[in-house]
């Protein structure tokens, strides 16, 4: 770690060197207030202090102090000569933290670089939303920045259920993003709910033809829809916001790394809905959680917490609701960083083994499906719904 801090520092310095021969006096405001960062903190803030724009030579010179403090304790080398401008300037700005504690200058250093990221944030947002994202969509705001391609449900008064039409565009979305020049590729709901799973009102939609024909295109587009994530070849990371349900929960099986909010909830009602698992589920799930565990959630219903999930393997993170946004997206932006062939050609030797296998089960599943919809126990689960009578 102390090699990392040394390169950001290094990093840094060249900045100072070309501009600062003049350095303000350092007035460093010591936090009053929880003065124990952790040594996890103090690592998280040597990451994280990477990713922020040139904060200027001031507080440059404050990180290093404080970098300095944390890391060794007070200043106790040589005074560089008169004209060492750029290496007195640092000199300076360490020794002015006399005796401060390691502890104190750690936490200092954590409090500082939280700070800066918070008004980054809001400095980096120059553009709204609504005019970076990708036209064509009226399902989803698809925005492609940082090398990182957003997918993001948006129905937000309907709790994100999948449509037919959300269900076409999640697979041009995932299409686009296979090959544009993004490293990773996010999928995650606005509003309160990750998603409330297949919208109910898609069985009510029966062409001229029968039920029997709506049964067998819904099929077809299920099994084309979790195709798309079995084939995905980048990096695919779901930013879990709220609760989720149904097909969104089964087809996490499928992502490469599931972040929570500890808001989240995962829930597979397909019995009480007299359907049947979906999206791989039912190979994936057992796979990840152990058959008995899977059991309750695919057979009996079972909802899981974000921290249930984590423990049994499904979600690889869960953040405190606060804070999820911030840090998810800090994390992302960094693991979006990382080299792109790299990241494909190592999740294509964790997955190909397993491709062939996954389109067998999710055509199994779907055809299995296919029937379930024309059961007497999932039309009435729909109508009851759909009536008011029931709700999950
Ligand atoms: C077609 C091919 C592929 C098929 C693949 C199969 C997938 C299987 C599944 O995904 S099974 C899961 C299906 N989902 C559900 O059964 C969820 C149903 N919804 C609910 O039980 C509740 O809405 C809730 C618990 C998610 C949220 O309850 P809450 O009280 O907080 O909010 P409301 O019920 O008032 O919801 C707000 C409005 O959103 C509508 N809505 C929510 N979810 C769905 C949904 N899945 N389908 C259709 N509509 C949904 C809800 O009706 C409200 O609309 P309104 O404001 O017009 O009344």
């Amino acid at each position: 770690m102390a090699g990392a801090a040394g390169r950001v520092v290094r990093r840094w310095y060249p900045h100072v060197l070309r501009s600062s021969l003049q350095v303000p006096a350092l007035q460093l405001h010591m936090s009053k207030t929880a003065m124990r960062a952790s040594q996890k903190d103090f690592e998280s803030a040597l990451s994280q202090v990477k990713l922020l724009k040139d904060p200027g030579n001031e507080v440059k010179l404050k990180l290093y102090a404080l970098y300095k403090q944390a890391t060794e304790g007070p200043c106790n080398t040589p005074k560089p000569g008169v004209f060492d401008l750029i290496n007195k300037a640092k000199w300076d700005a360490w020794n002015a933290l006399g005796s401060l504690p390691k502890e104190t200058a750690r936490q200092n250093y954590v409090d500082l670089v939280s700070g800066l990221s918070s008004s980054s944030d809001s400095s980096s947002q120059v553009k709204p939303e609504a005019d970076r994202k990708q036209p064509g969509y009226e399902t989803l705001v698809v925005t492609s920045e940082d090398s990182i391609t957003k997918i993001m449900m948006n129905r937000p008064a309907k709790k994100n259920a999948i449509t037919t039409q959300m269900y076409n565009e999640i697979m041009l979305a995932l299409k686009a993003a296979s090959k544009d020049d993004s490293a990773i590729t996010v999928l995650t709901g606005n509003g309160d709910y990750y998603s409330s799973g297949n919208d109910l009102s898609n069985f009510t939609d029966i062409p001229p033809e029968g039920i029997e024909e709506k049964a067998k295109s819904s099929a077809i587009l299920l099994r084309d829809f979790v195709d798309c994530f079995i084939d995905f070849p980048k990096p695919l990371i779901a930013a879990v916001n709220g609760p989720a349900v149904g097909i969104s929960v089964t087809i996490l099986g499928l992502f490469d790394t599931v972040y929570a909010s500890s808001r989240a909830t995962f829930h597979t009602p397909f019995s009480h809905l007299g359907q049947s698992p979906e999206g791989c589920s039912s190979y994936t799930f057992p796979k990840i959680m152990g058959p008995a565990k899977a059991a309750e959630m695919l057979i009996f219903g079972k909802k899981l917490t974000a921290a249930e999930a984590c423990a049994q393997g499904l979600v690889s993170e869960v953040f405190p609701d606060s804070t999820f946004q911030k840090e998810v997206w800090t994390r992302l932006k960094a693991y979006s960083k990382l080299p792109p062939n790299a990241m494909r050609i190592s999740k294509q030797v964790i997955r190909n083994r397993e491709k062939e296998k996954l389109h067998a089960i999710n055509a199994e599943e779907s055809r299995v499906l296919q029937e379930r919809w024309l059961s007497d126990e999932c039309t009435n689960a729909v109508m009851n719904f759909l009536t008011r009578k029931a709700k999950l």
